[in-house]
């Protein structure tokens, strides 16, 4: 039996960037042209295995219209990651990321992963954010940077695995940090490796490097 842990994960930006489309990609495989905003908050799950063990994905797919923007914080509370979707063919709503992501450094919490997506990217020829522009943003604050297509189903997967692999390195399972006396990274690195003979000799070659 794997060992199971819960990710909760809020989707944040401007209305019609396909924040909905995402998500329903992501649990049901599925993509609707004429899906209809959202209001208020929407909640969906899906579980998934990462390394040797499966996170469960408590997905809060926000609304992005402007009259539900005091409704956010309610969200992103309490969550593991934010995904903050911008749409490759408007400007705008890169500027709008912008702002959600100073509202998360304000009042988010401390730790959270913040991964930044770039949306429609099925639709290149009529791009108004450059890739190298959002990627470089994305890297001055620390986020995970991908551009997805919900449409035809690109880097859907590949964004909530970036978020898993974050999380494991943020929080590294349990069941290492107790079979080693050490913390944080090593521990990561333990897991990664998966095996206690392993564990040891990395630290030997720690102590070893230290003395
Ligand atoms: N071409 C293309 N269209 C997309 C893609 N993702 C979403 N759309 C379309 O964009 C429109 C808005 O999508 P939604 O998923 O409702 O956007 P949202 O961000 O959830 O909007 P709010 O709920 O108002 O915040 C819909 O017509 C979708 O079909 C994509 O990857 N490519």
């Amino acid at each position: 039996t794997m060992a199971i842990r819960e990710l909760k994960v809020c989707l944040l930006g401007d209305t019609g960037v396909g924040k909905s489309s995402i998500v329903c990609r992501f649990v049901q495989d599925h993509f609707d042209h004429n899906i209809s905003p959202t209001i208020g908050a929407s909640f969906l799950t899906k579980t998934v295995p990462s390394g040797n063990e499966l996170h469960k994905f408590l997905i809060w797919d926000t609304a992005g219209q402007e009259r539900f923007h005091s409704l956010a914080p309610m969200y992103y509370r309490g969550s593991a990651a934010a995904v903050i979707v911008y749409d490759i063919t408007k400007l705008d709503s890169f500027q709008t990321l912008k702002k959600w992501v100073k509202e998360l450094k304000e009042h988010g919490p401390e730790d959270i992963v913040v991964a930044i997506a770039g949306n429609k990217n099925d639709l290149g020829d009529i791009r108004e954010v450059p890739m190298k522009e959002a990627k470089e943003f994305a890297e001055s604050i620390s986020a995970i940077f991908i551009e997805t297509s919900a449409r035809n189903a690109i880097n859907i997967e590949e964004l909530f695995q970036k978020i898993s692999k974050s999380f494991i390195w943020l929080h590294p399972p349990v069941s290492c940090t107790s079979t080693a006396p050490l913390h944080g990274y090593l521990s990561t690195c333990c897991y990664y490796f998966q095996g206690p003979i392993l564990c040891y000799f990395l630290i030997c070659v720690v102590i070893m490097l230290m003395l």
